[in-house]
């Protein structure tokens, strides 16, 4: 099972065995809820950490439960996590409807049949852009890679384990789909997790998380909500990334939406395993040549603003990159706006032109800040390090 390499690291002997070799009495395991369920490989153990604990008293206590599969390091570094995720847990429809009920409007979404897709988020009434759709409290983390040295029979076990031992494995298990099934050795769960887990960065690891709600949002290649994880809390927020009218598909992106539509679809069918069926992929040859041709025109200016950066040409380089900004606002990819801000910000202040720099790096922020950023997320680590830019900006005009 490979969506993307994490790396592996060594870990303290100590820690391994305080962590897996403790008595049989649970509370022992803490935050853990079971003993810790391991596998023996000849480089690290890789075990399967559970906190079920569905009482509102325990500070790592989370409605739905939490396994994590990873090594007793990772494992180390999570209890600090679990500490800040807020006691009364964060299940999804009531976070949801939480926010929902203090502004005291309806829940903004709720699951429907979709033709051609299964299931999918429907809007129930109007959302505005930039609100919280949902917060979803990551359910099973699982690595993205094993070692060799576990089977994949091995990791079949790990993973039903960590299904099993959360306090509702039917709200896991109801994700199933026939999906590429057992003919091709995938078991129930593992099919499941490769058909609705998205990749999340947890202590500098990328892994796989399912979210029992996310799951249900389908695809679009120009989704109108944008997804942000918290390392702090280990939840995904969703948020409108435009005005969305009700009875309207909330989607989200699964791949880089950037790329043209055979390249979208050939990594949705290796990745994900379907043929998209969203509007853009439904436009007609003649709608989506137009569209395909802007993508395929802003890989090579996204490509050509960095060689002609690598061979000093940095006017040059700008001129490309501001194409770049009008051609990826033509075409609607909202979510790729701040990063393409962030080239002629980055252009502008190398050649000495502070009050361009200063500008693109203000447009960086105020498309960031549209999409939402979430405490705990990459999104903020990168609004604190445009604005340390911006200050530097600033002291260097009034100096
Ligand atoms: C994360 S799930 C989304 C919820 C799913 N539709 C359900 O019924 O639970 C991903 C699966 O939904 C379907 N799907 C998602 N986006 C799609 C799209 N744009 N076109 C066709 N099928 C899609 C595919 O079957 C995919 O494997």
């Amino acid at each position: 099972m490979a969506r993307q390499s994490s790396s592996r690291r060594t870990l303290s002997a100590a820690l391994v065995s305080t962590l897996i070799t403790q008595g049989s009495d649970p509370t022992t395991f803490s935050p853990w809820t079971h003993r810790p369920f391991c596998l023996k490989a000849s480089s690290d153990p890789w075990c399967v950490y559970t906190n079920a604990d569905t009482s509102s008293s325990g500070r790592a206590s989370v409605n739905h439960g939490i396994s994590i599969i990873t090594t007793p390091e990772l494992a180390s570094g999570t209890l600090n996590l679990l500490k800040h995720v807020p006691p009364t847990g964060l299940s999804s429809s009531d976070t949801a409807s939480h926010s929902a009920t203090r502004k005291n409007e309806s829940k903004p979404c709720q699951v429907k049949s979709v033709t051609g897709k299964g299931l999918g988020a429907i809007a129930t009434r109007r959302i505005l852009k930039g609100e919280k759709v949902l917060v979803d409290r990551v359910a099973v983390l699982s690595a993205a890679e094993y070692p060799e040295d576990i089977s994949r029979k091995q990791v079949q076990d790990l993973l039903a384990k960590a299904v099993e031992q959360l306090p509702e494995p039917e709200m896991v298990l109801k994700l199933s789909r026939k999906g590429r099934g057992e003919e091709q050795g995938f078991s129930v769960v593992e099919d499941l997790l490769l058909s609705n887990s998205f990749l999340v960065e947890v202590g500098g690891q990328s892994l796989m998380g399912l979210f029992g709600d996310l799951a249900r949002f389908n695809h679009a290649c120009e989704p109108n909500t944008n997804m942000r994880f918290s390392e702090k809390t280990l939840a995904m927020t969703i948020v409108a990334s435009r005005d969305i009218e009700p009875g309207e598909e909330l989607t989200i992106s699964y791949i880089d939406a950037t790329l043209p539509s055979k390249d979208r679809q050939s990594t949705l069918q290796k990745i994900w395993g379907f043929r998209c069926t969203c509007p853009l992929c439904r436009l007609s040859r003649h709608q989506r040549r137009a569209s395909d041709e802007r993508r395929t025109e802003i890989q090579t200016l996204r490509q050509e603003t960095i060689e002609l950066a690598q061979a000093g040409k940095f006017h040059d380089a700008i001129g490309i990159s501001e194409q770049l900004i009008k051609l990826i606002d033509q075409e609607g990819l909202t979510l790729a706006i701040p990063d393409v801000y962030d080239i002629p910000a980055a252009l502008y202040y190398h050649v000495g032109n502070l009050v361009k720099a200063r500008e693109y790096n203000f447009l960086s922020l105020m498309a960031l800040q549209e999409l939402g950023v979430e405490e705990g997320s990459k999104e903020e680590d990168k609004v604190k390090m445009i604005k340390e830019t911006l200050d530097k900006i600033e002291e260097e005009l009034s100096a």
